[in-house]
């Protein structure tokens, strides 16, 4: 099952692995023409009533997989005013091979130009995964005659939907009603949905027979990180103060840089606001070092469980807090963490010493935990030289825990027991010190927005292109500072 968010950012990612979207939308094409194929024999007439965008560019594609059968293809709307360019190309390639296309720019007003009466088989592709509320015109009233010419004994047309049926959610399944209250959506006898099943198509228990067709997206799309990961990082321009979380970082004691560069991390990755909660023994240090933190001392040189009241306090209303980073592993630093997560329900990332507690501890609290391979192994997690191998294992393992982690590597692996992602980006430059305290920062700030295994896999990955970007400019030798800096290049969705 995937989302129409998740399929948005599998097809970014099979982008940069080298398989264009203008080649899924070939293979998508081509699949729709073997389904019509099952349907109808050659010279059948058949009708592709098409969108703008790329549902209906898909059936541009299938009309020239079709070239024995008797093809119409009807565009709604001006072809000037489609909105893609590889649809507008497929399109085009149509008019240059003189098969019958014809734009119908006011298909209500002129409903035989449609042909839908005399039509064998009818493909719609309106609207696929891109629908947004209730079917506007022309496209309702569209819908509904497709529905008809399915129905009516006079023509009797095969109703074949490209993706999902015009007019369906296809996260939910859902309709959703029009001004006039009334739900419209394509009712289809059969339909070709791409990669892999959408919810929306189980929810809406239709009778229709489902085909899903493989569009030759590479499984490393989905495995792997890519640029697709960070689409959901793209911000609503009426965003407010705030909308991108609070971070609340807890560390420092034995090493007082850590907290700082998870800190600033956090700022870097995105985050409104970022506080330090750090023994007054270093707090003046991480002051110094951004004025764009709120750090708040907490008395002695070490966490202890005595400042659990106030770190609770801290913690309240926080989106995110990142414990870890510095901390040490004394004896109370350790007890005060794991009292702290026994009663914590929120968000946190945990690295570092605090680790160490995860396994043993009752919680409800939701965790990301960004182990390396050592620090896994104290955990009591597994190990295993190849990275498929540890991969799997880690995945069981994260299941057995229940929560979220990411094992740091050439290979970093993230997994919540569940699904399964693998960051490639890094580089051997990036095993000097803080490196860590930076991802689990920046990780921090994404979990603001994002579900626990995605902020993990775009922090992986942003940490990771953010060393690559260092030393391609300057080579190795890089420290962690210079990651931070370039994390806003690393997480740009236009890039
Ligand atoms: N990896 C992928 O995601 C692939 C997607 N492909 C096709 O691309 C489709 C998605 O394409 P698009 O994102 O261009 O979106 P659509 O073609 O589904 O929709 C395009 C446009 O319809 C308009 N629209 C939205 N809601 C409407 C409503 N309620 N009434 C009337 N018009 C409305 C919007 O302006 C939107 O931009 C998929 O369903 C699939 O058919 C394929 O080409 C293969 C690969
Ligand atoms: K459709």
């Amino acid at each position: 099952m995937i989302t129409a968010d998740r399929m948005a950012a599998v097809d970014a990612n099979a982008a940069a692995l080298g398989v264009p979207r203008k080649q899924l939308m070939e293979s998508a094409g081509n699949a729709i023409a073997r389904e019509v194929r099952t349907v109808a024999d050659p010279g059948a007439t058949v009708t592709l009533v098409c969108g703008r965008g790329n549902n209906g560019g898909d059936a541009f594609v299938a009309a020239r997989f079709l070239s024995d059968y008797d093809v119409r293809v009807r565009l709604l709307g001006r072809p000037e005013t489609i909105r893609t360019t590889i649809a507008k190309e497929n399109w085009d390639a149509l008019a240059a091979a003189e098969i019958d296309a014809e734009a119908v720019v006011d298909p209500v007003a002129e409903p035989n130009r449609l042909t839908l009466a005399n039509a064998d088989v009818v493909v719609d592709a309106m609207l696929g995964t891109g629908v947004s509320g209730p079917l506007r015109e022309p496209e309702r009233t569209v819908a509904k005659r497709i529905t008809e010419a399915a129905s009516s004994t006079a023509s009797d047309a095969t109703v074949i939907a490209v993706d999902v049926p015009s007019g369906v959610d296809a996260d939910t399944g859902e309709v959703a009603a029009g001004p006039d209250g009334e739900h419209v959506a394509v009712a289809a006898d059969r339909i070709v949905t791409f990669h892999d099943a959408k919810p929306g198509l189980e929810e809406l228990r239709t009778d229709a027979t489902v085909t899903v067709a493989d569009i030759g997206i590479p499984t490393a799309a989905a495995l792997f990180t890519g640029p697709g990961d960070l689409l959901g990082l793209d911000r609503d321009p009426e965003s407010h103060k705030g909308d991108h979380g609070e971070v609340l970082v807890v560390g420092g004691g034995p090493y007082t840089g850590a907290p700082t560069l998870a800190a600033r991390a956090a700022l870097r990755a995105g985050a409104d606001l970022v506080r330090v909660a750090c023994p007054e023994s270093v707090a003046r240090e991480v002051q110094g070092f951004s004025e764009n933190l709120i750090v708040h001392g907490f008395p002695g040189a070490i966490l202890e469980p005595d400042h659990l009241d106030r770190i609770r306090d801290l913690a309240a209303g926080r989106d995110v807090v990142v414990f870890g980073p510095g901390l040490g592993d004394a004896e109370p630093t350790l007890s005060a963490v794991e009292r702290f997560l026994e009663d914590y329900d929120g968000r946190a990332v945990v690295d570092a010493d605090a680790l160490q507690v995860v396994p043993d501890v009752e919680t409800e609290a939701t965790l990301v935990c960004t182990p390396h391979q050592g620090e896994l192994r104290a955990m009591g997690g597994p190990s295993a030289e190849n990275w498929r191998e540890r991969a799997e294992r880690v995945r069981e393992f994260a299941a057995e825990i229940g929560h979220t982690l990411l094992v740091k590597g050439a290979y970093d692996v993230i997994t919540d027991g569940e699904d399964l992602r693998v960051n490639r980006t890094g580089n051997p430059g990036m095993t000097v010190g803080g490196t860590g305290d930076v991802l689990a920062g920046a990780v921090g700030a994404v979990a603001c927005t994002q579900r626990p295994l995605q902020a993990a896999a775009i922090g992986a990955y942003a940490n990771g292109r953010a060393g690559d970007l260092v030393v391609e400019e300057r080579g190795y030798g890089l420290v962690a500072t210079d990651l931070i800096d370039r994390i806003p290049e690393a997480v740009r969705t236009d890039a």
